[in-house]
């Protein structure tokens, strides 16, 4: 069992992912577990519509529709995304009417949930990237999915287990004291002065 630490050092987003996926059962558990992510007002203000097997190719279907009928090999690729992961989880954002919560901190509690996913299948053994892409929207995914208007698709988790481990990520030069700030007393806000991270992070 991995510790928190190991799991947040170690997650990657994995691009290869193979049978086995989760199952129902198994997604059910993670998910119940994820909503433990801080969700202003308790709004649950998201759900998850499981895809997969040849439930895939039918939203291959849709996302080359939604892309313009003069670019055949565009078409060809949509179709082809959703087999990358044998299990695709579509991430709904549902804004509730709430004086208190705006949307916006819907959307961060909604990428929170996402986020506790991601580590949660991590330390499960599975791998999973969050995918986006320019036909989300389009009326022929909505349509499929069944999206109430005001729901917004904000992509897919890819599930599975780890087909190969992702290469390295080329990540920016990060140093905690660029990112860092403290506001003073006197009313300045300042950088927080350098000090030495713990041994076994990643930039
Ligand atoms: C909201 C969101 C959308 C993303 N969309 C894509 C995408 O469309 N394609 C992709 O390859 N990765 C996508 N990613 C994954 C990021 O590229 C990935 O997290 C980043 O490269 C860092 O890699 P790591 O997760 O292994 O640290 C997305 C991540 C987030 C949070």
């Amino acid at each position: 069992m991995m510790t928190l630490l190991d799991a947040v050092r170690s997650r990657r987003s994995v691009g290869r992912l193979v049978d086995p996926a989760p199952s129902d059962e198994e997604i059910v558990a993670l998910v119940t577990d994820a909503a433990s992510a801080p969700d202003h007002g308790l709004l649950r203000p998201w759900r998850l519509i499981v895809v997969r097997d040849t439930a895939r190719d039918v939203l291959g279907t849709a996302l080359a529709e939604g892309c313009p009928a003069d670019d055949p090999v565009g078409r060809r690729r949509a179709a082809g995304k959703p087999l990358r992961a044998p299990l695709l989880l579509s991430i709904v954002l549902v804004p509730r009417d709430n004086p208190k919560v705006p949307e916006w901190e819907q959307l961060a509690a909604t990428s929170a949930m996402v986020g506790n996913l991601g580590l949660l299948l991590h330390d499960a053994g599975y791998g999973a990237i969050w995918r986006t892409g320019n036909v989300t929207d389009s009326p022929q995914v909505r349509g499929l999915l069944g999206l109430a208007p005001g729901e917004r698709l904000l992509g897919w988790l890819y599930v599975g287990t780890p087909g190969a481990a992702p290469p390295p990520v080329p990540r920016p030069a990060f140093a905690p004291h660029e990112r860092l700030f403290a506001l003073r007393p006197g009313g300045t806000v300042v950088p927080l002065p350098a000090v030495a991270a713990r041994p076994g992070g990643r930039p």
